[in-house]
């Protein structure tokens, strides 16, 4: 998809509608006229003709040739087109650059237009408008991906108050339907979890560079709509209607700018279906406080949905995704997504994975039964927007058997155990799925559908007297032309006769040339009326051949349009069940999601973590799920798991804030996000890789590395960093995880070391957060000894002849170098560069100008206005310890043993 929201996504232009024009280019300006802002695929017979700036546009973006047709006021018309048969190819390559597409077709038949006189041109008209945020096709979407559409509404604009802004998100291809808020700050996080393809937006707002910036910057197309679609009045009144309820507070407390957003979300959906609806599930509100918030970046950072490398593989989504079905599939996107924040509603859920890890067998034939149900959801929005084909009931009835199914065999086997609730809840929507549905569809549908109603052949003979005497008398009549070519044959003598078809002659009587004379004489001349003489071979009509040919198309004809007729019928008699429909199909993708969490869970050894109210983060022999199982591909290496253990028994004593040093690839930045993910994974639901996890609920994760530059913005690498920590110190809370590492290396040594100092006391004794701290800095190993609720870790390593050789566990202490120069040679730095680096390192190691962290420490408090408790600045004992050694005049061995009496001090501390 196009990431720049700020690049125009319409229309080319074109001439305004003028009297001199042909009658064709009349129509097509005006038509073109009431869809300026899109793309206009003009139908004109088996091709779809762009003209004017459009032309120039779509043949640029799809590399196709740009022709002319014709004159426009004495102007060349640029033209140029792409086939019916291969549109959707084209159009999906337009949408994903941010395009927009009015298509507009032929509503009559030509020879209908032909009536009206020699130059009236068929009647056209645009049927729908194909916008990033809208598509239902196959062809044009990810099947285990779900499309979103976000309509973004700014609420709250009291003088002096915070903006704040709702949103409202339908997947129209799912029918699934959101509302909730979001703060201006928080608001890329809300865009990067939804992930939404377009995002609609009042034109008062839709200029707002900072708006279009973030929106951008989420991968989405803006799209700016007439502010008045944004009424919450009318989003309330539509909204009932749709869904046939006199009010809306069983789905959730909307707001009134959450209404306004669902109004305007409404309104485009209406127009760009050009007046279908589509399918709508009962709308979702998602409460404030109720999803673990994760800001854009820490999404980016962590990997959670995409890799850096923007792929799906790679992800955090793609590690733990074992699902068989693309619903379950988009299940779990959502889930680990929205991770939630209520310990109830998580320990529900991973109960459903607890009760499928312990019984392996049920869960076997589960996902095995699973695997045969269809994409339910999609084939009935395609169903309800009047997209759906044969193929999609043949889904819905498939569906619907594999719902019962599975309903009937978690009962029998969960009777004897008892079905946690979330399984209990799947296991009675199941049940519910409409088994007269599937009984309609069953006696009507042919064994084999076509995709398109219109080809004919899916209801199943013996279903309706009717169209099986249409069929009889169609297939009859041409076995009877069969015979015809024989009795021809004997009465002419020609063996070699044949009767054939085409579109324009229809039947006819095919002899080569050498036997043609003896039609053309009596007594056949009579009978065979000459039609066409070819290089090898010469055409005759004949009259009853015309007269069976009448009788088999208006028998065709007759069938088909009793076939449309059924068609009809059970697509209505479907959508009559939708509600118990979609039901059903969200549970089958939730027990495929469980299902495929607890298959995880039992490949990768992962264990269920405890989630309660407690500040407590406590995990045993840790794993990270992307860098294990690209191990185990790669070099079938194994991961060492790693203890980390924040927030303390009751919270408030032992270690909230822990600094990693280390040297380079020891491990640092990978301990670092496996706890962040453990988090996510946890608060999802999800078994987390490890052999032990306790974990107090979070409110808000954050993660953050050293920034790269970030040029497109205009921000240098280290001003973006700033941005970043600024906004976690001001955000991070008691209950907030935060996860920074190498934070302030994008400056000179002194500022970002003061930076990252002032940081880490800040986020100790203000933000009072979980707090993991990767560090270069060694003098921070200091200042983790000062502050009560701080300790050091490190990544151990061995020397070995000048080599080191990473052990990757993580331990108590701290670092004492970098081992930089090591890890350069193992990165390939030619020899000369490595020997004059050792040579600079020693020199400047003989006249460190830098603090000693110990005086640093004793300088400090750098921000008084933090309001440190008190007792802060009094050196505690192992400060005071810290203080009377003198590094400079120890042998090796005082210290190590200073070293070992220090950290018994520390104990003692903690
Ligand atoms: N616990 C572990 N078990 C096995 N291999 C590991 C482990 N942790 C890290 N590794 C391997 O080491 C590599 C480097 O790890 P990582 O990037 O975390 O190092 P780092 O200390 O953050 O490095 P730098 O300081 O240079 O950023 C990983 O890509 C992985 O292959």
């Amino acid at each position: 998809m196009a990431q720049d929201a700020t690049s125009p996504r319409t229309g080319g232009s074109a001439p305004a509608p003028s009297p001199d024009a042909t009658p064709m280019m009349a129509q097509y300006l005006e038509i073109k006229a009431n869809n300026a802002d899109s793309l206009l695929f003009y139908r004109m017979g088996d091709f779809y003709e762009m003209f004017f700036d459009d032309a120039a546009i779509a043949s640029r973006a799809l590399g196709i040739a740009l022709t002319k047709r014709g004159k426009h006021l004495g102007e060349d018309i640029p033209m140029c087109g792409v086939p019916v048969h291969a549109a959707d190819d084209y159009l999906q390559r337009l949408i994903a650059q941010g395009h927009r597409v009015a298509v507009c077709e032929q509503t009559e038949d030509p020879a209908e237009a032909k009536k009206r006189g020699p130059k009236a041109v068929v009647r056209r008209d645009v049927v729908r408008l194909v916008t990033p945020g809208t598509l239902t096709e196959e062809s044009l979407l990810d099947a285990r991906t779900h499309n979103f559409l976000t309509a973004l509404f700014r609420g709250g604009n009291k003088e002096g108050s915070e903006p704040s802004f709702a949103l409202a998100t339908i997947d129209i291809s799912t029918g699934e339907l959101i509302a909730a808020s979001a703060r201006l700050v928080d608001l890329p996080g809300e865009l990067a979890r939804i992930r939404p393809g377009e995002v609609l937006v009042g034109e008062d707002l839709a200029g707002d560079a900072d708006l279009r910036r973030l929106i951008g910057e989420a991968g989405a197309a803006l799209t700016p709509c007439p502010r008045a679609h944004f009424d919450s009045v009318r989003g309330e009144r539509s909204l009932k209607e749709r869904l046939g309820v006199a009010a809306l507070d069983a789905f959730g407390d909307f707001t009134r700018a959450e209404l306004a957003a669902l109004g305007g979300l409404l309104t485009y959906v209406e127009i760009t279906q050009v007046g279908r609806a589509p399918l709508l599930r009962p709308p979702r509100k998602e409460a404030a406080g109720s999803l673990l918030l994760i800001d854009a970046a820490t999404r980016t950072n962590l990997e959670l949905a995409r890799s850096n490398q923007g792929a799906r593989a790679g992800s955090l989504l793609a590690a733990v995704d074992r699902t068989v079905t693309a619903a379950g599939a988009r299940e779990l996107a959502s889930r680990l997504a929205s991770p939630l924040t209520d310990e109830a509603d998580v320990n529900a859920r991973l109960d459903a994975v607890s009760y499928l890890v312990s019984e392996p067998r049920l869960r076997g034939e589960l996902r095995a039964a699973l695997k045969s149900a269809p994409d339910l959801a999609r084939a009935l929005a395609r169903l309800a927007l009047g997209r759906g084909g044969p193929r999609d009931l043949g889904s819905v009835r498939q569906a619907i058997i594999a719902a019962l199914d599975l309903a009937a065999h978690l009962l029998r086997t969960g009777e004897a155990l008892g079905l946690p609730r979330e399984l209990m809840s799947i296991v009675e929507r199941l049940a519910a799925a409409p088994p007269e549905i599937e009984q309609s569809l069953s006696a009507a549908l042919a064994p084999e559908l076509p995709v398109n109603a219109r080809d004919g052949g899916f209801i199943r003979s013996g279903f309706s007297g009717d169209l099986d005497e249409h069929r009889n008398l169609r297939d009859g009549s041409r076995q009877v032309i069969a015979g015809l070519q024989a009795t021809y044959a004997d009465a002419t003598g020609i063996k070699g006769l044949k009767v054939r078809h085409n579109n324009v002659l229809g039947y006819f009587v095919e002899v080569t040339a050498l036997h043609a004379p003896t039609l053309t004489k009596p007594p056949h001349v009579e009978t065979f009326l000459h039609r066409q003489t070819m290089a090898n071979a010469v055409r005759f009509s004949r009259r009853e051949l015309a007269e069976i040919e009448a009788r088999i198309t208006s028998a065709a004809d007759r069938a088909l349009a009793l076939e449309l007729d059924i068609f009809a019928k059970l697509v209505d008699e479907v959508l009559g069940e939708e509600q118990a429909l979609s039901a059903a199909n969200a549970a089958l993708a939730e027990l495929d999601h469980y299902a495929g969490l607890a298959e995880l869970a039992v490949e990768q050894n992962c264990v269920r973590p405890k989630v309660d109210g407690s500040l407590v983060f406590a995990v045993e022999e840790g794993r990270h799920p992307m860098v294990e199982q690209n191990l185990k591909r790669g070099e079938g290496a194994s991961f060492i798991g790693n203890d980390c253990r924040l927030g303390g028994g009751d919270g408030e004593d032992g270690t909230r804030v822990l600094v990693v040093t280390g040297p380079n690839m020891a491990g640092k930045s990978t301990f670092l996000r496996q706890n962040a993910l453990i988090v996510v994974l946890a608060q999802s639901g999800c078994f987390v890789p490890a052999k032990a996890a306790h974990i107090g609920i979070v409110d808000r994760l954050f993660s953050r590395v050293g920034a790269a530059d970030d040029l497109a913005r205009g921000r240098s690498t280290f001003m973006v960093e700033m941005v970043e920590t600024a906004a976690i110190l001001n955000q991070a809370t008691a209950r907030s995880f935060v996860v920074l590492d190498e934070i302030g290396r994008g400056t000179a040594t002194f500022d970002g070391l003061s930076i990252a100092w002032a940081t880490l006391e800040y986020l100790h004794e203000v933000n009072r957060s979980r707090v993991l701290f990767a560090t270069h800095y060694h003098e921070l190993t200091a200042l983790a000894d000062k502050l009560a609720h701080a300790a050091n870790a490190t990544v151990e390593v061995k020397e070995w002849r000048d080599e080191i050789v990473f052990l990757y566990r993580v331990i108590k202490g701290a670092a004492d170098r970098s081992y930089g120069i090591h890890v350069a040679k193992l990165a390939g730095l030619p020899g000369p560069v490595l020997a004059r680096a050792g040579e600079v390192l020693t020199e400047l190691e003989k006249a460190d100008g830098r603090p000693k962290p110990a005086d640093l420490a004793d300088d400090l408090p750098l921000f008084q206005a933090a309001r440190m408790p008190p007792g802060f600045d009094e050196p505690s004992p192992l400060e005071q310890a810290l203080q009377g050694l003198n590094p400079d005049a120890m042998t090796p061995k005082e210290a190590l043993e200073a070293l070992y009496r220090l950290r018994t001090l520390l104990e003692d501390e903690a």
